[in-house]
């Protein structure tokens, strides 16, 4: 929509709201509940991920490594955010990629997700479904959260979900929703 002074704007029910954050923060949880909330279309870019290469998650890391993984991320969210409105659940690891950070800020509205190491651990330490956490949670969440202490930084906003069901976080994110 054009203003009266000409400038472009995005109404919000048109724009894309992007989930980033550390693995088991709650994004793809949050993005459901969210999507149902909006009426926005879901999108979880890992499922995308898995649609794409024919094969789970964990088989595109062992397989092909996670450099194949980034790249795969990379072009499917580029095309995911050709569409919109969308609540878009990202990885953790999507913001490793400085363009894909820079397209996230220019598509939509970046809401980063976060939680206490302990949280993490609790949610997500014993799935197998997240290769990066094999072999030792504990320590690779430490080890994450420090490598990536400043991955999320370029979000619009951030909201704790340590304490929080994810009902609160969604009605939180609703809350603080940009007009
Ligand atoms: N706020 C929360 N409180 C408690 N458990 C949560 C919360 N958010 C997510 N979970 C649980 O943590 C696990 C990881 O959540 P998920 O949404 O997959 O995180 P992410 O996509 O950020 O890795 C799931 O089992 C989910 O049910
Ligand atoms: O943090 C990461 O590098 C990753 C997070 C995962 O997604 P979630 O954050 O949804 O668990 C998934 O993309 C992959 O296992 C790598
Ligand atoms: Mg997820």
């Amino acid at each position: 929509m054009l203003t009266a002074e000409g400038r472009c704007v995005i109404l919000p029910e048109q724009e894309n709201w992007i989930l980033i954050g550390m693995m088991g923060t709650g994004k793809s949880t949050v993005a459901e509940l969210l999507a149902h909330k909006t009426g926005k279309r879901l999108v979880d870019l890992d499922a995308e991920i898995v649609k794409a290469a024919g094969c789970p998650i964990p088989e595109i890391f062992e397989r092909q490594g996670e450099a194949v993984f980034r790249e795969l991320e990379s072009v499917v969210l580029a095309r995911l955010l050709e569409d919109k409105p969308l609540i878009l659940a990202t990885g953790g690891g999507a913001v490793l990629n400085p363009d894909n950070c820079r397209l996230m800020l220019d598509k939509g509205w970046v809401v980063a997700l976060k939680a206490d190491a302990d949280t993490i651990l609790k949610r997500v330490g014993e799935d197998s479904n997240r290769p990066l956490l094999a072999g030792g949670a504990k320590e690779r969440i430490l080890r994450l959260l420090e490598e990536r202490k400043k991955a999320y930084d370029f979000a619009h906003c951030t909201v704790d979900t340590s304490a929080l069901e994810p009902e609160q976080v969604a009605a939180h994110i609703l809350m603080l929703q940009r007009v």
